[in-house]
């Protein structure tokens, strides 16, 4: 997994990786701009469209002159707008690239841009040496960014955000955020979602040993990353070597959301499931899942489950009894979703009883409803840290870029999934695969990256097909592309 550290860290990360592979700075600023067009390229935007590059005089200006010069040369018709005066010092790299500015390039003053053309802006003026609060021009810079109506796509990281802390002041409003090396911390918090837009993590070449010097509690999980986690099966494993697990869900009127589960469950590699439900809903599961085993009552001994997940569509009144009946007989981790939570939020005493390892996985309301009011993602952060590591249980905070806040004290920003995502069921889809890896014998740190980052990759195969219209249950088709596309057996 890849460490976040802090952004005013990233010289020293740049100074160290200089020194040990013996590159120069110049040589990584050109990786990043090499990078930076390389994902444009991808992109396929129309050659026709004039391309303008806001540059600052610190390195983030540099990655736009060098990224200006790669532009020139794939072809498209780029113009530089300075956002410094004659007599400010560039850095060292960025002056080099400034002078390497091939002629056909045309070099303005920022303000000299003409907002009612076409084409796309680049915004290369500030990057993570941001300090202090924004000067006067800077603040007139963005504003001018901002006024134009066509795509923004930023460098490194918004104009004006800074790297690891809420936004205040004046920010560029990007359509896409190209940041290299590892994302950087704001890029990551929901309320900044507006000013990223799509983010896109280029690596410029820094190994990921080489974050080990840095201090930090704070992960980005990658797709390469995931395979590692996955257990191995071999040619002799039977159904209970893939789990036995319990899914509590549904009432009636919600038992769709038991049916998501189950299925996901078992689309996910578990060998038995088992699904406990009102007894007068039971020929609708069996219809949808006829793999799922029905049970109307709680068995007395729970421990020939594996894992259990409860909460979806289970409903709230009277159930908080139940709750507190499967903490007491089962001491595995498990699983605690959707009116579970709800249940927890008005029977805080209970939590107390949760198994140790358990996995809570609530959205940013049930966080709130369970923790208290949160007014912002670092507050969050500070206080679902406190709480996992005080009660040793883990949470999920879902949504984009869901936080893997694990009771050991890190906390690992997913990078899979899709907008599409957000539509009714696909939390429970997202219980139903948890379980199943808990079931399977994973640790819960694993079942949580292993789950979240496969059922976010099933939402981006689910949503490339059915765009907007995709449903919960796209996803769970979807997830055994996710095993093939992540090579595992
Ligand atoms: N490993 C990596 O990730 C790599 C990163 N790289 C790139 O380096 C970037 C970091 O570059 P950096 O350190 O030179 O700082 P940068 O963001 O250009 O800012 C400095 C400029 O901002 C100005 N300024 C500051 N505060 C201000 C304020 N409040 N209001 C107004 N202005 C203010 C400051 O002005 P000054 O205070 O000096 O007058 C100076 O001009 C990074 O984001 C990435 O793009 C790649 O090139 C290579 C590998
Ligand atoms: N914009 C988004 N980007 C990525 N994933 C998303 C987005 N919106 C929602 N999701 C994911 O979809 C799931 C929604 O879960 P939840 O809110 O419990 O929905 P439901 O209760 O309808 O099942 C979560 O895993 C969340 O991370
Ligand atoms: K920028």
């Amino acid at each position: 997994m890849l460490k976040i550290i802090p952004g005013w860290q990233v010289k020293l990360l740049d100074a160290n990786h200089i020194q040990t592979t013996g590159i120069s700075s110049l040589e990584l600023m050109e990786r990043a701009a090499k990078g930076f067009v390389d994902w444009w390229n991808g992109k396929g935007f129309d050659h026709s469209a004039p391309v303008n590059i806001f540059c600052g005089a610190g390195n983030n200006g540099g990655d736009g002159f060098a990224i200006a010069r790669l532009l020139d040369t794939s072809g498209f018709k780029v113009s530089v707008l300075k956002c410094f005066d004659e007599s400010a010092k560039l850095s060292s790299d960025a002056l080099v690239n400034f002078k390497l500015l091939p002629d056909g390039i045309r070099v303005m003053d920022w303000n000299e841009f003409d907002k009612s053309k076409d084409g796309i802006v680049v915004d290369a003026f500030l990057g993570v040496g941001l300090t202090g609060e924004l000067r006067s021009t800077a603040k007139a810079i963005i504003q001018k960014i901002n006024s134009f109506d066509g795509k923004v796509i930023s460098v490194d990281i918004p104009s004006g955000l800074p790297s690891d802390d809420l936004l205040s002041g004046a920010c560029v409003r990007a359509d896409f955020t190209v940041t290299f090396a590892f994302p950087k911390l704001s890029l990551l918090f929901p309320e900044h979602a507006a000013v990223t837009g799509e983010l896109i993590l280029v690596d410029i070449g820094i190994a990921d040993t080489e974050y080990d010097l840095f201090d930090s509690t704070s992960y980005y999980l990658r797709k390469e990353d995931v395979p590692f986690f996955h257990r191995k099966f071999h040619r002799f494993s039977h159904k209970g070597d893939f789990g036995k697990v319990l899914i509590v869900a549904g009432s009636e009127g919600k038992m769709g959301a038991a049916i998501l589960s189950c299925k996901a469950a078992l689309r996910s590699g578990s060998g038995l499931v088992t699904a406990l439900m009102p007894k007068s809903e039971r020929q609708i599961i069996q219809i949808a899942v006829p793999e799922a085993m029905c049970q109307f009552e709680l068995p007395t001994d729970l421990s020939r489950f594996d894992a259990i997940g409860i909460g979806p569509g289970l409903g709230v009144m009277g159930k908080s009894a139940l709750l507190e009946s499967i903490f007491h007989r089962f001491k595995n981790p498990m699983v605690i979703d959707a009116d579970a939570l709800t249940i927890l939020s008005e029977n805080p005493d209970l939590v107390h009883l949760i198994p140790k390892g358990s996995i809570l996985t609530p959205h940013l309301k049930e966080f709130d409803r369970l923790l208290g009011d949160t007014s912002n993602h670092l507050a969050r952060l500070e206080k679902a840290a406190d709480f996992c590591r005080s009660l040793e249980l883990n949470l999920l905070i879902k949504g984009a870029n869901s936080v893997i806040c694990l009771a050991d004290g890190r906390q690992v920003f997913n990078s899979s999934g899709t907008p599409y995502m957000a539509t009714g069921g696909s939390g429970d889809v997202l219980t139903g695969m948890l379980t199943s890896f808990l079931g399977q014998g994973y640790s819960s740190a694993n079942a949580m990256f292993c789950g979240v980052y496969h059922h976010g990759l099933a939402g981006e195969i689910a949503g490339e097909h059915y765009l907007r219209g995709t449903i919960a249950s796209d996803l769970i088709d979807a997830i055994p592309e996710t095993f093939v596309q992540l090579g595992i057996s």
